[in-house]
């Protein structure tokens, strides 16, 4: 209910004098995107009022506020997964406070597996559109009352990955001589937590998914829900088995393990991104 995130948000605003302009999710071995931040204020998950608990390896649960070339960050080092035992209403509850607290654009990462065929471990897929599995069959944070605050009913997800974002970020990566390990994709978000078999993935793979991972969507149908701008990043820790022949499996360390090796270049773009992107609010916080 709307005096859950309320009082969230308050809590959160009585403990730091940062007033957020851009939130970002790290993924899963990419915590590392909060320690450009200055001027940290930093809370454990465990001393933030409603907030719920991070339960994964790779994701510390800490959410840090800081300043980046020039705009005011909050930054989840940790994020919440329905595989967990959260309702998607914890998994998203972040987002509503970001949103009362004033923050205008949402950046969302992952950790995700490719199925296209060229897009190696390394990469890094701009997430153009997604498919929202468990959302399809009506496992979605928007189910139950709809909360008309935030946003209506009905809303609309057709270009809920901005454009002008995913091109300005297309440009980064050309200046930082990164541009063949980027391309735009579509993520589709799976319950997990066991990895695809070899038939899901080819299923998933005839569907036109470029990637896929455990995450992200509902983070992403709540932001736009509630008026927020959204980017987001894959980054591409392994290629999902698709032959019977393949002796290769995934496993959730060599997950990490990428994650740590490219954190410099997920570092280095989302910095430079969140440096050249313009905010249109300036912060009026108004509903905390
Ligand atoms: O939080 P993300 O989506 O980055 O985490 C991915 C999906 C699983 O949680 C985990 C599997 O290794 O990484
Ligand atoms: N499948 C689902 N989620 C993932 C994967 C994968 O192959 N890699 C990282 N997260």
């Amino acid at each position: 209910i709307h005096e859950e995130y309320q009082k969230t948000a308050v809590w959160l605003t009585s403990h730091t004098t940062h007033r957020p302009q851009v939130a970002i999710i790290c993924g899963s071995g990419l915590g590392m995107l909060a320690d450009t931040l200055k001027c940290q204020d930093s809370f454990a998950y465990s001393e933030i009022p409603g907030f719920p608990q991070s339960t994964v390896q790779g994701h510390a649960g800490r959410l840090v506020f800081g300043e980046l070339k020039g705009k005011t960050c909050v930054c989840m080092q940790g994020r919440f997964h329905m595989y967990e035992g959260h309702s998607l209403c914890k998994t998203t509850f972040p987002i509503r406070v970001f949103k009362l607290m004033g923050v205008e654009t949402l950046i969302v990462t992952n950790a995700a597996g490719s199925l296209a065929d060229d897009l190696q471990a390394g990469d890094i897929m701009i997430i153009k559109d997604h498919v929202n599995f468990p959302g399809l069959v009506g496992l979605n944070p928007l189910c139950g009352p709809n909360d008309d605050k935030f946003g209506p009913r009905f809303p609309a997800m057709s270009g809920c990955y901005d454009k002008g974002l995913r091109s300005l970020a297309m440009e980064i990566a050309k200046q930082l001589g990164v541009a063949s390990l980027l391309q735009e994709g579509v993520y589709a978000m799976v319950g997990g937590p066991n990895f695809e078999t070899i038939a899901e993935a080819r299923l998933l793979h005839r569907l036109g998914v470029d990637a896929v991972g455990m995450s992200t969507a509902p983070e992403v149908v709540v932001a736009t829900h509630c008026g927020l701008r959204v980017f987001g990043l894959s980054l591409i820790t392994n290629k999902v088995v698709k032959s019977y022949e393949d002796t290769e499996s995934v496993n959730h360390e060599g997950v990490l393990e990428v994650g740590r090796l490219r954190s410099s270049t997920v570092q280095q773009l989302v910095t430079e991104l969140i440096s050249r992107m313009e905010i249109n609010n300036n912060n009026t916080n108004t509903d905390v």
